[in-house]
């Protein structure tokens, strides 16, 4: 049964929990991590899903990605987690049980790993709403060996380069912007200065780039 969020942007709701957060609970359990597309576009089947974070990481637009977001000649700019101790990143945890495990790791494999260049890892989240008790989870990260891996740039350059792209999924300026408004909805306690920093840069940068009616086109 696949469960979709109340609102095109809003984070799914968190339904009450009515059994103990635990994986153990069922092996047939998993919880999945979005921080990036997933947190408004995960498109598998899952039976439940919490708001919540992970700590020891940040989340930067250091991936480059020449499918969904880009092209082999202009490659956007998508999400993966850096490693910091003091970061914390913002996002979904989807569960999937049962027959859902392995088609949901099917289709991630495919619009993660072999079209995105992420690899799986394990990580602690802390649902927002009972933080006292921690899930593990699989995310997907890209690290700097993959070939897609740009690094970091100043937030004006990535900012210049998500407004210029395109790929098959839609603008990388939509996939800023949606990823934006789920923060703007997560509350004042989740803040992403990166993320932030590069909305504000496309805000003084778009006037720039074509009239509002035009921008408002592109996502
Ligand atoms: N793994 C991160 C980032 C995922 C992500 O943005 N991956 C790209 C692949 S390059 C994607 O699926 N894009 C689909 C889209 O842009 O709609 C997440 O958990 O959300």
């Amino acid at each position: 049964m696949k469960q979709e969020p109340a609102a095109q942007n809003s984070p799914p709701a968190s339904p009450p929990s009515s059994q103990p957060l635990s994986e153990d609970d069922d092996p047939q359990t998993l919880w999945i991590f979005g921080y990036g597309s997933l947190v408004w576009r995960p498109d598998f089947a899952y039976s439940d899903s919490r708001v919540g974070f992970v700590r020891g990481y940040s989340r930067r637009f250091w991936q480059g990605d020449t499918f969904h977001r880009g092209s082999d000649k202009m490659p956007g700019r998508v999400v993966t987690l850096l490693e910091d101790h003091e970061g914390c990143t913002w996002g979904v945890a989807y569960q999937v049980q049962g027959e859902q495990v392995s088609e949901a790791l099917k289709y991630l494999n495919v619009r993660e790993a072999v079209l995105g260049g992420y690899d799986t890892k394990e990580v602690t989240f802390y649902p927002q709403d009972t933080p006292d008790q921690p899930l593990k989870a699989l995310a997907y990260v890209a690290t700097p060996q993959n070939p897609g891996y740009l690094g970091p740039a100043p937030e004006e350059a990535i900012a210049t380069q998500i407004l210029a792209c395109r790929g098959f999924s839609g603008h990388n300026l939509e996939y800023l912007l949606r990823l934006a408004d789920f923060m703007q909805l997560c509350g004042p306690q989740a803040q992403d200065e990166h993320l932030a920093a590069i909305v504000d840069a496309v805000g003084t940068m778009l006037p720039c780039f074509c009239p509002t009616e035009q921008a408002l086109a592109l996502v």
